[in-house]
């Protein structure tokens, strides 16, 4: 029984702050805060302007200590925490890789960190923050398209800021149909409902396929030398980074200065979510994408945490299969896990235009221009949205997912 209260706990999506619509996105993020935090509000939505203008700094240096008090329920604490984190990064970052700040001032280090606190999520801009909370329609009865979408915040790179959120956000978006399906085939397993169970998987296929349909928007959106020389560098983190080996001073929260992971894909809990229910596991064979993977659930909403931990106690898809031994389950297990190769083998092919080639490019300037300037060699090895690192880590996870395929009987 006690098996089955836990998987039987998926059947009410809303309480992992799941949306059937939406999957993992947060439907309809707050767009406004109370007048009190305008301070806040209007840095954050000047952000491009004050860095690429130098003012920044004292825009932040004028910035009064408002307190949280006056932030009511989870959509204002998310649009706080979107606020504060870009202002953050925008801060931290606004020099390029050259001159990092070392300190975050305590007008933005307390109230940050004290949001982040109440949503369980570390005091740096995270994935959840910057897709999944990051968006408002143009017309609200309108389609959850490119046309009908905007940003609410961006950092300087103009309009690859807006495609490279928005590309996410619809990847995640067309996630939705498949995670809909998870409850009903922990159903399905806990009935012996075979039936049914095939229906729900074909829905998961389907849904993935759909994804990647999502994810080629990206050519169209986005910039590869934008996306590599500006907005990768403010996603980036300070943990095991060549620039802030130390980490980042909260002033007026900690004493010792502390490390946190730049913004990252791993931090998507869909991406995480469609391998546990198919039974994947990034063991530590694979070294470091298994530890990764972990570490990046701390980087997610709790709801979302707490709603991949429930699915990996639950009942195991893969065996149920496997004991059937029906060919029609069989078969469409494996669908899924092709649906996600292939996926996973775009994914390679985006980071590969993304990040690969321009940070060979920029290697090649400064070869030519004799200095090795660490511009990129920062952020190369990180594993976020940075580059050697993350791209072994996407073809591990690619190579161990291509694996996880149900062989003939
Ligand atoms: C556009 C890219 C990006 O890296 N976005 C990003 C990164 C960091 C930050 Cl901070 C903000 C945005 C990628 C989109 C598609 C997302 N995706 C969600 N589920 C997936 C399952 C899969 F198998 C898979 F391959 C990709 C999957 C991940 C991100």
């Amino acid at each position: 029984m006690e098996h089955e209260d836990k998987s039987e706990s998926l059947q009410n999506l809303e309480k992992f702050h799941v949306s059937e619509e939406y999957g993992f996105v947060l439907p309809n993020p707050l767009t406004e805060l109370p007048d009190y935090y305008a301070p806040w509000m209007d840095v954050a939505a000047n952000l491009p302007h004050l860095i690429e203008g130098h003012q920044l700094r004292r825009e932040v240096a004028k910035m009064p200590l408002l307190s949280t008090q006056y932030l009511r329920g989870h959509r204002q604490l998310r649009l706080a925490r979107l606020a504060l984190g870009f202002i953050t990064m925008g801060y931290v970052w606004q020099g390029g890789s050259r001159q990092t700040v070392k300190i975050l001032p305590r007008v933005l280090a307390v109230p940050y960190c004290t949001i982040s606190e109440l949503l369980d999520l570390p005091p740096i801009l995270v994935y959840a923050d910057c897709v999944l909370a990051n968006w408002k329609k143009r017309d609200p009865c309108g389609p959850l398209n490119v046309e009908n979408l905007d940003i609410l915040f961006s950092f300087p790179g103009g309009d690859s800021n807006k495609g490279f959120f928005l590309v996410s956000l619809l990847v995640e978006a067309a996630a939705a149909t498949g995670i809909k399906a998870i409850p009903m085939i922990i159903n399905a397993i806990l009935h012996h409902d075979r039936c049914s169970l095939e229906t729900a998987l074909q829905d998961v296929a389907l849904s993935i396929c759909k994804m990647r349909e999502a994810f080629k928007l990206i050519h169209e959106c986005v910039n590869p030398g934008a996306f590599f020389r500006s907005l990768r560098i403010y996603l980036s983190g300070w943990k095991d980074s060549f620039l802030m080996p130390e980490g980042l001073v909260y002033e007026g929260v900690w004493d010792s200065p502390k490390q946190f992971s730049g913004g990252s894909a791993a931090q998507s809990s869909t991406l995480q979510c469609f391998d546990v229910l198919l039974g994947i596991q990034h063991r530590a064979a694979q070294g470091f994408s298994a530890e990764y993977l972990g570490c990046m659930r701390d980087y997610m909403p709790a709801a979302h945490r707490a709603f991949i931990q429930t699915l990996a106690s639950g009942p195991s898809l893969r065996q149920f299969v496997l004991a059937t031994g029906d060919a029609g389950l069989h078969a469409a297990f494996n669908k899924c896990v092709l649906a996600l190769v292939d996926l996973r083998s775009y994914h390679i092919q985006i980071a590969t235009k993304y990040i690969t080639i321009p940070a060979g490019r920029c290697r090649a300037e400064q070869q030519q221009l004799g200095g090795c300037v660490h511009e990129g060699t920062s952020v190369l090895s990180e594993r976020g949205t940075g580059g050697t690192g993350f791209m072994r880590f996407l073809k591990a996870v690619r190579d161990t997912t291509r694996k996880a395929q149900l062989t003939e009987q």
